[in-house]
């Protein structure tokens, strides 16, 4: 398997053709995924944040290697000339103004807010940041997207969206962060309700036997979150997909409601998420898995952009909330490897 991983890669590569790579949560493999253009029964999908963007890639010849081989992965990657870091300052502005709002009159009651740092890195050895993310967070699912014209994203998600095997669906309620030797506080707990309220109300629609296990504390490397584990029964198997659209964006990274949320990111966050807390995933037969796109991050040939946010509530202070950011930044941040 090996030659045919390695050798499928380097024709991708050679031909300039979009490709991903994954690696399912506590699997040890990795599966390396093109577009035939052609209707296959498995299938990859990448949707960006505000659902302008499908990507798919139809693949009935998937390949897969131990990540311990992943062999070196190295592409052309795009130059980055505009800075779409958001200055401390003018974070706290915006997270005034979200507070604001969620104190008006208006009915939200959450919205998620983020921005990009950058960082001056280049000459990111792509394999050797690959393994590094695979061995620091065996639960989540890292993957790596190249792509000619948008170049190359990687990320590590802790937040699964959907998965269904035999029409049981499963997903999780992930929101609110800590320090490890913080205490949780009520405002956590409440963002974290808000997620598991909208998610089972959602489901209702199409499942039965709803359940909700939590909420957990549980490790997400440098800081800690709050976890609920969602399973329901679906309906119609056929309705997966309006499942999906149903629930994102969830109020984990979007808001809530869900369309004033979205708008009011739309409008005032300043930088397009483009597929930052978009999601991504694969079926096959048997089975799909979705996964929402969070730490994660674009590396260009001379620098990385990192995508970090957190939810707003109306008892949000400013101040903690770039500090989460910052945070949720060492996720991808502390983990690149340059290339020796
Ligand atoms: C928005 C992000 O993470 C989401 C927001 C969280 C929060 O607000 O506490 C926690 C987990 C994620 O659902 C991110 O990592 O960028």
């Amino acid at each position: 398997m090996f030659r045919q991983f390695q050798d499928k890669l380097e024709r991708l590569i050679q031909q300039k053709k979009p490709f991903v790579l994954f690696r399912k949560p506590n699997e040890t493999k990795v599966e390396l995924w093109e577009n035939q253009e052609k209707k296959t029964a498995r299938k990859f999908s990448c949707n960006s944040f505000d659902n302008s963007t499908l990507i798919e890639f139809n693949d009935d010849e998937v390949v897969e290697i131990l990540i311990d081989d992943l062999p070196k992965i190295e592409l052309l990657l795009p130059i980055s000339t505009q800075n779409e870091a958001i200055s401390y300052n003018d974070y706290i502005n915006l997270i005034e103004k979200t507070v604001e709002e969620l104190k008006s009159d208006s009915d939200t009651q959450k919205i998620v807010i983020s921005r990009i740092k950058e960082l001056d890195k280049h000459d990111i050895d792509l394999s050797e940041t690959f393994k590094n993310l695979h061995q620091h967070y065996p639960n989540a699912y890292v993957y790596l997207r190249y792509d000619v014209e948008e170049g190359c994203w990687i990320g590590a998600s802790p937040e699964l969206l959907l998965k269904e095997e035999n029409q049981l669906i499963q997903t999780v309620s992930l929101a609110g962060t800590k320090a490890k030797e913080d205490d949780w506080t009520d405002k956590e707990y409440h963002e974290q309700q808000v997620v598991t309220d909208y998610i089972t109300a959602t489901l209702s629609g199409f499942t039965n036997y709803i359940d909700v296990d939590g909420p957990f504390s549980v490790n997400a490397g440098f800081f800690e979150h709050l976890k609920s584990f969602i399973s329901a029964q679906l309906i119609d198997k056929d309705k997966l997909y309006d499942v999906l659209k149903a629930l994102h964006p969830t109020p984990a990274v979007g808001g809530m409601p869900k369309d004033l949320a979205k708008d009011f990111i739309i409008k005032n966050e300043g930088y397009n998420r483009t597929f930052y807390a978009g999601f991504m995933g694969y079926e096959t037969e048997t089975e799909a898995e979705f996964f929402v796109n969070l730490r994660c991050a674009k590396i260009y040939q001379n620098k990385v952009k990192l995508y970090v946010g957190g939810g707003i509530m109306p008892d949000s202070i400013p101040e903690n909330e770039w500090n989460e950011t910052e945070l949720k930044s060492k996720t991808i941040g502390e983990l690149l490897i340059e290339l020796k």
